[in-house]
């Protein structure tokens, strides 16, 4: 076995600059990045993840007074319930303003945890370490936290930066391969709106190999989508839109807005990740129809996704529910819907209220490339 390389790290400026750090081991950093100034740090993660946090926890208890806010595991964690418990359990513990919260888990935990620190007391640090290939490549960056509601995904949040990331990439070997496969979903996502060389690597590499733990393919993914992700947020952390026809940060939305139709329409059974690849699949045949994207292009888009196993077709959903849900994205103004979609591969652009022939077309499509 060779040596993994030494930790990367990739820092995030602005007004609460942090770092991202990539590499094996180092959630082992994590007491040196919290420092002296808490008392009381509040570890969000769920009941599966006990054993593997067990390191983290023991770590924390040498220096701290540990609280577990132990949390449903998945998507059921991201409940308006389950962060009002979270609170309750942070005012009993007397959580001041200089204590601080850790997340170790999925992006929903990431998600909830987040905004959990958000809100307590106005605002808290917290420090992330993801422990899923999606929440490493993007949901622990960028600030964006929440939870759902009736009406639709991430429909309640605030955007709270982290104090830092710790990309650990140890932690994934226990990581199921299905859940591998769908963080490449947001992977292959950031090579389509940024860099195309993700995309070349995605297309070049076996699977087997991306998909292997100390593979430093999948590295190199995981480093080349933070660096997408932190070039975005760092141009337009709040989503306030970009300059020169660019998105600015809604341009990691790419796929997104029917991918969170899906999900809302499957009970969030379905994963993020293999959602979002059917997204961006539905998103390019649109700007394809809508005469904004290339056909081979558009074909690129089913042949990455599908090439490491990700799903490029649904059928689940008629097209009247999809469409009503796609309605509450955060991006549609008024009764307009918004896209975002290529021109070219990293060249994203707002389609702002598409012909409905095209979004039926679209859809017609998606629904004849469901497996
Ligand atoms: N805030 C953002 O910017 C942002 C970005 C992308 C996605 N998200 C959100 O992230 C969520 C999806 O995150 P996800 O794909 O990580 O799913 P997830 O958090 O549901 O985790 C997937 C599964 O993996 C398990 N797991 C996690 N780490 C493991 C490990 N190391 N070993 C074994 N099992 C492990 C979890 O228990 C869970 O069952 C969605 O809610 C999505 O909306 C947020
Ligand atoms: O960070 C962002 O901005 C993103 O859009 C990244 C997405 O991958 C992520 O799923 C995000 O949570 C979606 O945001 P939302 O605003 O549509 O809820
Ligand atoms: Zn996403």
């Amino acid at each position: 076995m060779s040596t993994p390389a030494p930790p990367s790290t990739l820092h995030v400026g602005g007004a609460s600059p942090y770092d991202v750090v990539v590499g094996h081991g180092v959630a082992d950093r994590l007491l040196g990045l919290l420092g002296e100034a808490p008392r009381r740090v509040a570890v969000v993660l769920t009941p599966s993840l006990r054993e593997l946090a067990g390191p983290v926890l023991e770590a924390l208890r040498s220096a701290y007074d540990v609280t577990e806010l132990v949390v449903p595991d998945g998507e059921a964690a991201k409940t308006a319930e389950t962060a009002a418990g979270c609170w309750e359990q942070l005012g009993a513990a007397g959580f001041t303003r200089s204590d601080a919260v850790v997340t170790f888990g999925g992006g929903a935990t990431t998600d909830l945890g987040g905004f959990v620190a958000a809100t307590w007391l106005r605002g808290v640090r917290v420090v992330h370490v993801p422990t899923t290939l999606l929440a490493m490549v993007d949901a622990a960056v960028g600030g964006k936290t929440g939870v759902n509601t009736a009406a639709g995904k991430n429909l309640v949040g605030s955007f709270h930066e982290p104090a830092g990331v710790l990309c650990d990439l140890s932690l994934l070997e226990t990581l199921p391969r299905v859940d591998l496969v769908a963080g490449l979903g947001e992977v292959v996502k950031c090579g389509f709106i940024a860099d195309e060389r993700i995309l070349e690597l995605v297309e070049g590499t076996p699977p087997e190999e991306l998909l292997a733990p100390g593979s430093p393919v999948l590295r190199e993914l995981v480093e080349r989508s933070v660096q997408v992700k932190v070039d975005v947020v760092v141009a337009d952390l709040r989503e306030t839109g970009g300059a020169g026809g660019h998105p600015g940060r809604e341009a990691l939305n790419y796929g997104h807005t029917m991918a969170h139709a899906i999900e809302r329409a499957e009970g969030y059974t379905m994963r993020h990740g293999e959602a979002v690849a059917i997204g961006c699949v539905f998103v390019a045949e649109l700007a394809r129809r809508a005469g904004r994207l290339d056909d081979a292009t558009a074909d690129r888009h089913r042949s990455a996704f599908a090439r490491v196993g990700l799903p490029v077709g649904y059928a689940g959903a008629d097209y009247d529910t999809l469409r009503a849900a796609m309605a509450v994205d955060k991006k549609s103004r008024g009764d307009q819907l918004r896209f975002v979609v290529l021109e070219e591969v990293g060249r994203p652009v707002v389609l702002a209220g598409p012909e409905e022939s095209h979004l039926r077309g679209a859809y017609e499509t998606m629904r004849g490339a469901a497996s």
